[in-house]
């Protein structure tokens, strides 16, 4: 069983890439960006509560994001393996993952990091918003804030997975098929 952590800024292309490698690895995909906005399409309680926090580029709390993740899991006990894309996105999650995965004797395998520059991201995710409907990629306000979120709570992570030596960074500049390429140079590690 491999389960690896899909790292990086908002726009970085996690979900991109998330495509090609749940295919190559067999793997499940868990996006709690994708699983959140399908609640919100489907106007569930959960829905409606993470909205008020997407909408403005706010995280999600932790109790709400962690109880969600661990229901997704447990939805796929025949699964070779997770690709985890957006989560952890802070430390109590990264912590409650790890305790979570332990009480099933798995573990995270590696944390792969998409790196891009902050301005190059922030252009994308304005493209992105005009054909996404997404309205956290409609506001330069919301993206920015989407950013400080970003750096206050999800970058501790890299320390947190390098101290269990489990972090791995590949550059998110290039074509799609140039980073799954090195993307699976890691993976294809394990
Ligand atoms: N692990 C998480 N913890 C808290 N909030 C989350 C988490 N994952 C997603 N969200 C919420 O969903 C929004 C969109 O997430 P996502 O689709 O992964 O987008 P992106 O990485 O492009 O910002 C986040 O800004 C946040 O409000």
């Amino acid at each position: 069983m491999i389960n690896i952590v899909l790292f990086g800024k908002p726009g970085a292309g996690k979900g991109t890439q998330a495509e090609f490698l749940k295919e190559k690895y067999t793997l499940t995909h868990l996006s709690t960006g994708d699983i959140f906005r399908f609640n919100i399409k489907n106007e569930t309680e959960l829905g409606l509560l993470a909205k008020t926090y997407m909408d403005k580029g706010d995280l999600v709390p932790d109790s709400v994001t962690i109880q969600m993740l661990q229901s997704e899991v447990e939805k796929n006990p025949e699964s070779k393996g997770f690709l985890f894309d957006g989560f952890p996105r802070t430390i109590a999650q990264a912590e409650a993952l790890d305790a979570f995965l332990e009480s099933k004797n798995d573990k995270i395998t590696a944390t792969v990091a998409l790196e891009a520059d902050d301005e190059i991201l922030v252009k994308r995710l304005l493209e992105r918003g005009k054909t996404s409907g997404r309205p956290d990629d409609q506001d330069e306000e919301k993206i920015r804030n989407r950013y400080q979120e970003y750096n206050e709570k999800t970058a501790p992570l890299m320390d947190y997975y390098k101290s269990q030596g489990k972090f791995y960074a590949v550059n998110g500049i290039g074509t799609i098929e140039e980073i799954t390429e090195r993307l699976s140079t890691i993976i294809d590690k394990f």
